[in-house]
C-alpha cells in the first residue's frame, strides 16, 4: 500500500500569552497507509490538534517534513492541499440549502453543472440523506448534519479526511450508529481517514492503527488489540482501559515463567518471556477482565484477598478487592459471580493466566 500521508520528525512550539513556550509536537513521526483509519488518541492538550492542523495546513511546523501522496506539502496553502476536516461543529454554512453546501467546494473550482450535481447526489445517497436537498442546516437534526458535514468533506474525494472528535457533541445512542456508519463509509470509499477522539472505547472499536500522544510524543502506535494488550509504557497502559498496575521485582525464574514480588510481600506469575533475569523491576499489568472466580484451567496463579465492593453491571460483576497483602486489585467477572453470591468482607480468590499478564521493564514503565 502506497502512503498518503508522511509526517517526518514534526516540532511545533507555541509561545504562550503568559510569555512561556509550549511543546506541542515534539518529534513526531507519522506514517498513514492509503485506505487506512488512523486515531490519534491521547489527554487533553497533548498535540492532536495541533498534529491535524500541521496535515491539513493551517499550522505551519517549527521544523520537520510533511509529504501527502509523496507530494513535499511546504509552502502549499491549506486550500490546495488533497485534504479535507470534519469539525465536531460540522461548520455548515447556514444561509445555505445542503445542496448548496455539499457543493461549494465543486463551485469553487468550477466543476461543470452536470458534473456537480451528479457528484452532489452521489455523496448525499452515499450518507443516507437523499430527499432533504432543499432543506438549510437548522432544519436537520444533530446527526443529519453531521452527515452533511461530511459529505460536503466528501464530494471532492480527497485523498485524506481528517476528522477532529466529529462525533463528540452527538448523544451516546446516535454516536453509536455514526460510529458504525462512518466506519463503512471509510471501508467503502477506501479513503485514509485521520480520526481524532479523547473516547478510548471509540478509538479501540474503529481504528485499523492507533496512535498514542501524550505531550506531543508518541507513546505507541499499534493496532487496537496490540495497544490495550501489549502497551508500550505505564502511560498507555493507564490511559486506555481500565488496569491493574503493580511495582515489582523479579524475584524467581522457573521453567513456567517467573514469579514478581511487590514490595508488600505480596506476589505474582508471570508467563514464560525473554530477557528476563532476577532482580529486574518493573510493573505487571492486569486488566480486570483477565481475573476469573473460579479456576479455569491447568497454569493459573492465584490471589487472595477480600471484596471491599462490588458492583452489578448488567451482564458482569465489577468488584474491588483487597490483596492479603494490602493491594487494591479490580475485577470484572461475568456470570458465575450469581452463583457465588458475593458479599462485602467475604474472602475469594482471583484466578489468572501468568501467560495474559504483561510486563513493562521499569526502563519503559
Ligand atoms: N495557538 C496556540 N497558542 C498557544 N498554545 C497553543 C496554541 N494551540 C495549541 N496550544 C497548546 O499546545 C498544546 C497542544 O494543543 P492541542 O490543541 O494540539 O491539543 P489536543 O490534544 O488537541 O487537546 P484537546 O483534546 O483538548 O483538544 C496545548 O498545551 C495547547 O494549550
Amino acid at each position: 500500500m502506497a502512503d498518503v500521508v508522511e509526517v517526518c520528525d514534526a516540532v511545533k512550539c507555541f509561545r504562550t500569552p503568559e510569555g512561556g513556550l509550549v511543546q506541542a509536537l515534539d518529534g513526531v513521526n507519522l506514517i498513514v497507509a492509503e485506505g487506512e483509519f488512523v486515531t490519534l488518541l491521547g489527554p487533553s492538550g497533548c498535540g492532536k490538534t495541533t498534529l491535524l492542523r500541521a496535515i491539513s495546513g493551517f499550522e505551519p511546523l517549527d521544523s520537520g517534513e510533511l509529504r501527502i501522496q509523496g507530494r513535499s506539502m511546504q509552502g502549499v496553502p491549506p486550500h490546495l492541499r488533497p485534504v479535507h476536516t470534519v469539525f465536531q461543529s460540522y461548520a455548515l454554512f447556514p444561509h445555505m440549502n445542503l445542496e448548496a453546501n455539499v457543493g461549494y467546494a465543486l463551485d469553487v473550482r468550477g466543476v461543470a453543472k452536470a458534473q456537480r450535481n451528479r457528484r452532489v447526489g452521489e455523496v448525499l445517497e452515499l450518507v443516507g440523506l437523499a430527499g432533504m436537498q432543499r432543506r438549510k442546516p437548522a432544519q436537520l437534526s444533530g446527526g443529519q448534519q453531521q452527515r452533511v458535514a461530511l459529505a460536503r468533506a466528501l464530494v471532492d474525494r480527497p485523498a485524506l479526511l481528517l476528522l477532529d472528535e466529529p462525533l463528540s457533541a452527538l448523544d451516546r445512542k446516535l454516536r453509536q450508529t455514526m460510529q458504525r456508519e462512518l466506519k463503512h463509509l471509510q471501508h467503502e470509499l477506501g479513503i485514509a481517514f485521520v480520526f481524532v477522539t479523547h473516547d478510548q472505547e471509540e478509538a479501540l472499536t474503529m481504528s485499523d492503527r492507533i496512535v498514542v500522544l501524550n505531550g506531543g510524543r508518541i507513546q505507541q502506535s499499534g493496532a487496537p488489540a496490540q495497544i490495550y494488550d501489549r502497551p508500550a509504557n505505564a502511560f498507555v497502559a493507564g490511559f486506555i482501559g481500565d488496569s491493574n498496575l503493580y511495582p515489582l521485582q523479579v524475584q524467581n525464574i522457573t521453567a513456567q515463567g517467573a514469579e514478581l514480588v511487590h514490595q508488600s510481600g505480596e506476589r505474582f506469575w508471570l508467563g514464560k518471556q525473554s530477557g528476563l533475569t532476577i532482580g529486574r523491576q518493573g510493573q505487571l499489568l492486569l486488566r480486570p477482565e483477565q481475573f476469573y472466580l473460579t479456576c479455569p484451567g491447568e497454569g493459573y496463579a492465584q490471589l487472595r484477598g477480600q471484596v471491599e465492593q462490588w458492583m452489578f453491571l448488567g451482564k458482569d460483576f465489577e468488584l474491588l478487592v483487597r490483596s492479603e497483602h494490602g493491594l487494591a486489585v479490580k475485577a470484572t467477572v461475568s456470570d458465575t459471580a450469581r452463583q457465588i453470591a458475593l458479599q462485602v468482607g467475604q474472602a475469594i480468590r482471583l484466578w489468572y493466566a501468568p501467560q495474559s499478564a504483561h510486563w513493562l521493564e521499569a526502563s519503559s514503565a
